[in-house]
């Protein structure tokens, strides 16, 4: 089971955005892309789930081209949250999250999707705001009720865009941890964007460091989060080191 993104190119006008990318997410594999701002992490999302067409490469999803999965194929691969959440939204949490069961659904919600709705509230601790508008909750709920969406999907791989942006220390751990868990948990894969390079490195098998639209380097964290490459891809002098474990990196000034 993988997910290969295969010489990826793709640009909005005549300039390149993305260039040759090269990457693959495993079962069980949380993979991380990091990069500056611009660098087109959201781009790369949105090509591997077709919202934007790419000029060149492909994507291949357990062997099959992504453009051969019908919709409902593609919905029960890829699950995706973005890194904009919608700000009107007229709708409970409960339904929100049920959308997410759409792919699964023959006319109507059975018991079992109703099951699953819960237990996606319950996992991201949402289930007292489940009779909630989401248009009342604030930017983390948010946030949270959307990733509660993508696992209520049970797609094979989540695609999530900067998923612990609006989040608090606590609920970045708690969010990434249930990001591990339903990896390890399911054998599924997932694809995340994060500008936190401790997060990053503390949650991901792998990392993939995108600069102006290539790869710059992609490897375990304590490869990839090296003082060379993040001062060659951020410009920021830095201290790595590995600390209990993990790549912990500490920006000391602007190169
Ligand atoms: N709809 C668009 N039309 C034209 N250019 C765009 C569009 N969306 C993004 N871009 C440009 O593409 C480049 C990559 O953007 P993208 O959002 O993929 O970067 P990113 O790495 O996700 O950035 P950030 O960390 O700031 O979210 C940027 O230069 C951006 O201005």
């Amino acid at each position: 089971m993988t997910l290969i993104v295969n010489n990826l190119g793709f640009g909005y006008g005549k300039a390149d955005i993305l260039n040759g990318v090269d990457l693959s997410v495993g079962g069980n594999e949380v993979v991380s892309v990091i990069g500056p701002n611009g660098a087109g992490k959201s781009t790369l999302l949105k090509c591997i789930l077709r919202l934007l067409n790419p000029g060149r490469g492909e994507v291949m999803v357990n062997g099959r081209k992504v453009d051969d999965l019908s919709r409902k194929e593609r919905a029960l691969s890829l699950a995706y949250v973005p890194q904009a959440l919608p700000s009107r939204f007229p709708m409970t949490v409960f339904d929100t999250v049920l959308l997410g069961r759409r792919p699964h659904l023959a006319w109507r919600p059975s018991g079992k999707d109703v099951e699953k709705v819960w237990a996606a509230l319950a996992r991201m601790d949402l289930d007292a705001l489940a009779m909630r508008d989401f248009d009342t909750l604030s930017g983390g709920q948010k946030q949270k009720v959307m990733l509660a969406r993508a696992f209520a999907q049970e797609a094979e791989y989540l695609l999530l865009d900067e998923p612990t942006s609006n989040l608090d220390l606590r609920h970045q751990m708690e969010v990434m941890n249930m990001v591990r868990e339903y990896t390890e948990t399911t054998g599924r894969g997932a694809l995340v964007t994060i500008h936190n390079l401790n997060t990053a490195a503390r949650f991901s098998d792998r990392i993939v460091m995108l600069q102006e639209g290539k790869v710059h380097d992609c490897g375990p964290p304590a490869d990839v989060l090296s003082s060379e490459n993040i001062q060659s891809v951020y410009g920021v002098v830095v201290e790595s080191a590995c600390v209990n474990g993990s790549q912990v990196v500490i920006p000391l000034r602007v190169a």
